[in-house]
């Protein structure tokens, strides 16, 4: 049987399988994360979100199924390629570098990507560039808020604060698709609905796409646009937040009838 795929502007992952040994982590999972839209990533702890999520960066090699980036074949190209592409991530422990300050944090993120070019370019930086990082950096802090912490150093920041740097660096590198692990552990109530709305804002104003794997599920209901959701490896269902609260199997399988009335209030 064959099936016309539509070409996806952004992230596409087909029919993923991953084993590890006797174990199938990820069996079958197919998603799109394209430009303009933030897409979820959603299942209780060991349901294949991080090895799905290994998958499309590259970190991972699937066992079978295929990943595509703007419609071409990745499946075989490593991270820094993916990068160069327009393919950014986080990580779930933040790697910020504290002897850095935060401005020098945010010039790596647009660096590495230049650097991905040409390692010359590290060597022989050109002033053209110097002058291309700083505007890119400060765009970042800008849209994360963060500029009054330009020349801190990380290591003197709150969580929430270092969570926000750690975006902004990666949307300092100018990728148009970002993948974010767990983006918002670690921060309170009122911090998690600032960091909801910069990613929103990434969205609207930046056309960015967004992979985002959480497990907030009130910030993942009020910012997503569409969801994915995974159990034991497989895909159980997708559909936006609205659809996914209110189905039976999401019910059943993770989020419980109290998880359920929750995501149902955030949403009304
Ligand atoms: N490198 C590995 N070798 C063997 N098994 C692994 C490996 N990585 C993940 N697994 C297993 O694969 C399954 C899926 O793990 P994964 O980390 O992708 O789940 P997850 O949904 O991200 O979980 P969590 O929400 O707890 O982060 C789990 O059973 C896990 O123990």
């Amino acid at each position: 049987m064959s099936a016309v795929h539509a070409r996806v502007e952004g992230l596409e992952a087909r029919n993923l399988v991953m084993r590890f040994g006797g174990l199938v982590a990820v069996d079958g999972m197919s998603l799109q994360a394209p430009r303009g839209r933030l897409t979820g990533l959603i299942g209780p702890n060991g349901a294949g979100k991080t090895t799905t999520f290994n998958m499309c960066s590259g970190l991972a090699r699937p066992t079978s199924g295929t990943v595509l980036f703007d419609g071409s074949d990745v499946t075989h190209e490593p991270p820094h390629a993916r990068a160069l592409r327009g393919l950014g991530r986080t990580f779930q422990r933040m790697e910020l570098f504290d002897s850095l300050t935060v401005r020098e944090n945010l010039d790596l993120g647009r660096e590495a990507g230049l650097a991905g070019g040409s390692p010359w370019r590290l060597v022989v930086s050109r002033p053209r560039d110097a002058a291309d990082i700083r505007r890119r950096t400060e765009r970042a802090a800008e849209v994360c808020g963060i500029v009054d912490l330009l020349d801190r150093v990380p290591a003197d920041l709150s969580t929430g604060q270092r969570r926000l740097v750690e975006l902004a660096r990666v949307v300092a590198g100018e990728f148009s698709v970002l993948l974010l692990d767990e983006p918002s552990s670690g921060l309170d109530g009122r911090e998690t609905t600032e960091f909801g709305a910069i990613l929103r804002r990434l969205i609207v104003e930046r056309s960015l796409g967004i992979l985002l794997v959480e497990h907030d599920m009130a910030l993942v209901m009020s910012v997503c646009d569409y969801l994915y959701v995974l159990d034991f490896g497989r895909p159980i269902f997708e559909g936006t937040p609205a659809e996914v609260a209110a189905s039976d199997v999401v019910r059943a399988a993770y989020l419980g009838a109290d998880g359920a009335a929750d995501a149902l209030e955030v949403l009304a």
